[in-house]
C-alpha cells in the first residue's frame, strides 16, 4: 500500500539560510503512531510542518495522500492534516468553546450537515458537553491544550500532527494526553509526535524517528531505539528512566523490553512465588 506521507530527500533552508533539514526521507502509513525526538534545534518541527504544507521543500518532494505539497493550498492540506501547537493559545481564539469546534469545518467550508456530525463526535469524545459556552482562556491549560485536539478532532484530518503535547502539563494532564494519542489511533487517526517526552514513548512503545543536526539518524521501533546505547549518545537522548531501573534488576527476562513501570510491575506479579521462594532459602526459613 502507498505510504499517506511521503518525504523524498527533503531539505529546507529558511531565508535566513539556516538549513533546518537535509536530505530526509521518511514514509508513514496507515494506523502508525510516530514519534519524532531529538535534541533542540535538530529538525523536528521543520519535519513536521512540512506535513501540511506550513513550510515547503527547499528540495525534494513531500506527498500526503497523493497530492504533492508544493502544488496544493495550506487551507486543502489541513483538511488532511491537522496540526495541534505545542502552545494552546496559539490554537484557540475564539469566545466560546463552541465557536472553536466549529471554526475549522466552517472554514474548509465543509457541508453543514457534515459538519454537525463531525463536532458532536468531538464534543462526545472529549465529554465537551458542559463546556461549549465556556471561553477557552478561563480554562486551565490542560483543558485548553484538549480544546485545540478536540478541534482537530472536529476538522477529522486523517493526520494529526501534536507538538510538544505533554509540555507544560501536570501528572494528569500528561495521562490526559497519553490517553488521548491513543484515542486519535483508535479512530483511525496516523499520529505524529514531536516530543521530548521519553516517558510518553514508552509508554506507547511507537515507532520513532530520531533528528540530529538537520538529518534523520533512525527510525525504528522505540524499545529498540532505546537500547541503542550509541545512538542515543549522538543524538543527545535519555532513554525513560524507568529502563536504567530495569537494566539495574538484573533477574528480570534480558528478552524483554520494560519500558514502563506497569510492565515491571506485571514481572514481579507474576513471579513472586519464586522470588519469595529464593528468599526462603537464602535465608534458610
Ligand atoms: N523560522 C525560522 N527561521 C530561521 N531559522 C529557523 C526558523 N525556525 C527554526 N529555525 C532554525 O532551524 C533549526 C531547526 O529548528 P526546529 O525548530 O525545526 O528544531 P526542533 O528540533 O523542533 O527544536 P526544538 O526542540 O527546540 O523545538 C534550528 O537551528 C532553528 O534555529
Amino acid at each position: 500500500m502507498e505510504p499517506f506521507i511521503k518525504v523524498t530527500g527533503v531539505s529546507h533552508v529558511y531565508p535566513n539560510g539556516v538549513t533546518a533539514i537535509q536530505d530526509v526521507n521518511l514514509e508513514i502509513g496507515e494506523g502508525e503512531i510516530v514519534a519524532v525526538l531529538g535534541s533542540n534545534g535538530s529538525g523536528k518541527t521543520t519535519l513536521v510542518k512540512h506535513f501540511n504544507g506550513l513550510l515547503k521543500p527547499t528540495t525534494g518532494q513531500v506527498t500526503v495522500g497523493n497530492m504533492n505539497t508544493k502544488k496544493e493550498r495550506i487551507a486543502k492540506l489541513s483538511s488532511l492534516v491537522g496540526y495541534v501547537f505545542q502552545n494552546p493559545n496559539h490554537q484557540t481564539f475564539l469566545p466560546t468553546v463552541r465557536q472553536e469546534l466549529y471554526y475549522g469545518c466552517k472554514n474548509l467550508k465543509i457541508s453543514e450537515e457534515e459538519t454537525e456530525k463531525r463536532v458532536k463526535k468531538a464534543i462526545e469524545l472529549f465529554e465537551l458537553e458542559n463546556l461549549l459556552d465556556a471561553n477557552p482562556f478561563d480554562l486551565n491549560s490542560s483543558k485548553r491544550k484538549e480544546i485545540g485536539m478536540a478541534s482537530i478532532m472536529a476538522i477529522s484530518p486523517k493526520v494529526v500532527v501534536l507538538d510538544e503535547p505533554t509540555t507544560g502539563q501536570d501528572h494528569k494532564g500528561c495521562k490526559r494526553v497519553l490517553e488521548l494519542v491513543k484515542m486519535f489511533h483508535e479512530h483511525g487517526h496516523i499520529v505524529v509526535l514531536v516530543t521530548h517526552d521519553m516517558q510518553l514513548i514508552g509508554e506507547l512503545n511507537c515507532r520513532v524517528v530520531i533528528m540530529n543536526k538537520s538529518r534523520k539518524i533512525a527510525d525504528d521501533r522505540a524499545d529498540v531505539v532505546f537500547k541503542n546505547q550509541e545512538l542515543l549518545k549522538t543524538a543527545d537522548l535519555q532513554p525513560p528512566q524507568v529502563m536504567e531501573l530495569a537494566n539495574q534488576l538484573t533477574y528480570l527476562n534480558r528478552n524483554e523490553s520494560y519500558l514502563t513501570i506497569d510492565s515491571i510491575v506485571k514481572w514481579f506479579k507474576h513471579n513472586k512465588k519464586g522470588l519469595e521462594e529464593e528468599r526462603k532459602i537464602g535465608t534458610g526459613s
